[in-house]
């Protein structure tokens, strides 16, 4: 379980997070909405050790995050994705897989490792439904099945809380609905946080939905009820209809 109690940053007196406390239980997959500035990806920064808050505490599990190297907060097994992809075009999808799996381990079990392919990755193949692409350079890869590659390579970390930064962003109809359906069967067996603005994925795919605004937890609960809450709906005025603002990037 996560937990956030009372967060601060505080960037030259400007604060960017301000007083956030913030619960996901274990297995919640949970979406994090806002419009630009709210603090999203700070607190993403804040739970993966990036960013040092001024004030707060944050747990997880049984760990306190704060102060700790994102190194540590990786191999405690919180796993992020990046708004800038991180695979390496020249190198196999397998290969990706391969790498990123091997950040967690300690050295010594790499010697030890026999050749072939890790039962991490072979799963984080699975999941991605990328098997039959695994040989081919990442490079080749279409838009969706990067962002694929980019939860399988934090898959292959073998991570229990999952941070992930807009994974649908300029994909197809048919990747969203992919996409949607691969992060509700991750949430099955990990704690899943996205950042994501579409509101018409969240409609499909989301449970319970925390808005930030200005640094502060606005709203949160079951997204019917977020997207209709009059304060919500504020914050995103002066974009088309109120009924729809909150799917509209500010
Ligand atoms: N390193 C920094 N130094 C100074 N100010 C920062 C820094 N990082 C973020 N900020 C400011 O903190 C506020 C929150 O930024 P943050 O990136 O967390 O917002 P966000 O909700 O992720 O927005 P977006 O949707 O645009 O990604 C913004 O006003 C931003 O300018």
């Amino acid at each position: 379980m996560l937990e956030l109690r009372d967060v601060q940053v505080v960037f030259d007196g400007f604060k960017a997070l301000d007083g956030v406390d913030l619960t996901v239980p274990e297995g919640e997959l949970r979406f994090l909405i806002g419009p630009n500035g709210a603090g999203k990806t700070t607190l993403i920064d804040v739970i993966t050790g990036l960013t040092k808050p001024s004030a707060g505490s944050v747990r997880f599990g049984e760990h306190d995050l704060v102060g700790k190297k994102e190194h540590r907060i990786v191999r405690l097994g919180v796993g992020r994705t990046f708004q800038t992809s991180v695979v390496f075009e020249e190198l196999t999808v397998v290969e990706n897989l391969d790498l990123a799996a091997s950040f967690r381990q300690p050295l010594w079990s790499l010697a030890r490792r026999r050749k072939g392919v890790s039962a991490a990755v072979e799963e984080a193949l699975a999941r991605t439904g990328l098997e039959e692409l695994a040989e081919r350079s990442a490079g080749v890869l279409s838009h969706g099945q990067r962002q694929w590659l980019e939860i399988g390579m934090l898959l292959a970390q073998r991570p229990r809380l999952l941070l992930l930064d807009e994974p649908v962003a300029g994909m197809s109809g048919d990747e969203r609905q992919r996409t949607g359906e691969l992060l509700t069967q991750i949430a099955e067996d990990h704690t899943v946080i996205v950042v994501e603005h579409d509101m018409e994925f969240l409609r499909r795919h989301a449970s319970t939905v925390t808005v930030l605004h200005e640094g502060k937890v606005l709203v949160e609960g079951p997204v019917d009820k977020v997207s209709a809450d009059p304060r919500v709906q504020e914050v995103y005025l002066g974009r088309r209809k109120a009924s729809d603002a909150v799917g509209n990037r500010p």
